[in-house]
């Protein structure tokens, strides 16, 4: 298959993954999908994955050439539109005033929607996201002039067909299969899906997956930050789930039984409890944050967020910037950083996470034996009920989440892994940034 840009119209790109999960995507694509667009009379290129980061690599290149030919399709099929029409509506079809519909016309800037079905797992989901951000924005925001900026800000609609193991995403929204999946997209609704930048302030960075070390050098010279350690930069950016402890170490070592088939996971959890181990780090959360109160059950407002006059909110608001309002001092069993309540059916980390707020969700678990933490994931299965019922479990909203480990550690960053360093110089920032050119992303539901 393939997909070569072109000019004629193509309302939807259909990236699909055959290797995802039980390697069902060819006939999902062939059987289901396909007829449905074609019955439904949409237009579509298919890219099809060969290997580990195509997808990323793909959209790293091309995202730029198919914005291009995307607003050029929209303004043809406008300017035939407005000529059937005799034209009497003064459409010029140059494109200004492009919308989703291709025929409707309206002042400012275009409004530019580009569909992209991916028919996968998150993983593929996350090359997506990725490679478009590295297309428009280069290794990072302040990395120079991008094409996003308010003259054009695309949104960027995801439809994804759940073919993965774990399909977060999807399940969070309580799609439970591809037929579900395509109807959804067909009703055209959709929500913002935001994405969380990671970032660290060192000059070198590794990022790793199971194929491929990735190691950025940052050109230094470009401070977003007043720290005497350098600027945040971003490394990578996240929509499913970032971890530290026991699930990273499962995901990682889950990526080596893929031989398994979808029972890998589980074998990789086991195997992780029976040999538990005690992950140090210390956890800081930056500006406002929520806290689960399990007397309650609601989640509360830090108290120190409370504000009484706009000159106080400021300088409150910049204290909150440089001091933790939370620190949680370790070692961890179990750490989530994730803006996904589930991570496959049933099982619900994170119930109070929204693909759509402004905030990052914490689940911590802090030096825990093998029977509690077994306690902790069962009940984690029963829809998310180890939040109401267990001490040891600590659960959080924040804006803003830092993370230092006393010596090497490893995250996991939507199923790849970042090794940092021990101490200060291995820091790793977690944001959901406000940025309107990086929060591009919209989810079909
Ligand atoms: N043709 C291919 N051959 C091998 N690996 C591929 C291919 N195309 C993509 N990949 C890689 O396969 C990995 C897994 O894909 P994906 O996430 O879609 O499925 P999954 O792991 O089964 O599902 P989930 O992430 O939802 O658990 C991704 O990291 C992706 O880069």
């Amino acid at each position: 298959m393939g997909f070569r840009p072109t000019s004629e119209t193509f309302p939807l790109l259909l990236v699909i993954n055959p290797n995802a999960g039980k390697k069902s995507s060819s006939e999902h694509l062939t059987k289901t999908i396909q007829p449905a667009l074609d019955h439904a009379g949409v237009p579509y290129r298919v890219i099809e994955t060969t290997s580990k980061g195509f997808a990323q690599e793909y959209f790293r290149e091309n995202i730029r050439q198919i914005f291009i030919d995307f607003v050029q399709s929209l303004a043809a099929s406008s300017s035939a539109v407005s000529a059937q029409q005799g034209d009497t509506e003064g459409v010029t079809g140059t494109g200004e005033g492009t919308t989703t519909t291709a025929a409707a016309t309206t002042a400012g800037p275009p409004e530019v929607v580009l569909k992209i079905m991916v028919i996968g797992g998150d993983g593929t989901v996350h090359e997506v996201i990725n490679g478009v951000l590295q297309g428009i924005h280069g290794s990072s925001p302040s990395s120079g002039p991008s094409f996003v900026n308010d003259n054009f800000r695309p949104k960027v609609e995801l439809s994804i067909i759940p073919t993965g193991t774990g399909n977060a995403i999807a399940t969070s929204q309580g799609v439970m299969n591809p037929q579900d999946a395509l109807d959804r997209f067909l009703a055209e609704k959709s929500v913002p899906l935001r994405v969380v930048q990671v970032s660290q302030r060192n000059n070198n960075t590794s990022h790793t997956n199971t194929n491929t070390t990735t190691t950025t050098t940052n050109s230094n010279g470009d401070n977003d930050s007043s720290s005497t350690q350098g600027a945040w930069k971003p490394v990578v950016y996240t929509a499913v789930v970032n971890s530290f402890g026991l699930h990273c170490a499962t995901v990682f070592d889950a990526e080596g039984l893929r031989g398994l088939g979808n029972v890998r996971f589980k074998a990789s959890v086991l195997k992780n409890i029976a040999f538990l181990k005690q992950y140090p780090a210390r956890v800081e959360l930056f500006g406002p944050v929520q806290k689960y109160d399990r007397s309650s059950h609601q989640l509360i407002a830090n108290a120190t967020t409370t504000t009484t006059s706009p000159q106080q909110d400021q300088q409150q608001q910049q204290q909150q910037q440089q001091q933790p309002s939370v620190t949680l001092p370790g070692p961890f069993t179990y750490l989530m950083l994730t803006k996904q309540s589930s991570l496959e059916p049933g099982f619900v980390p994170t119930p109070f996470a929204n693909t759509s707020d402004e905030w990052l969700d914490i689940l911590a678990v802090q030096n825990v034996g093998r029977g509690q933490i077994l306690d902790i994931l069962g009940d984690a299965l029963k829809d998310g009920l180890h939040v109401k019922q267990h001490e040891n479990v600590e659960y959080y909203k924040a804006k803003v989440v830092e993370i230092e480990t006393p010596t090497q550690g490893r995250l996991c960053v939507d199923g790849e892994f970042l090794d940092i360093a021990a101490g200060p110089e291995g820091r790793v920032r977690f944001e959901v940034v406000s940025d309107p050119n990086i929060q591009l992303f919209h989810l079909c539901v």
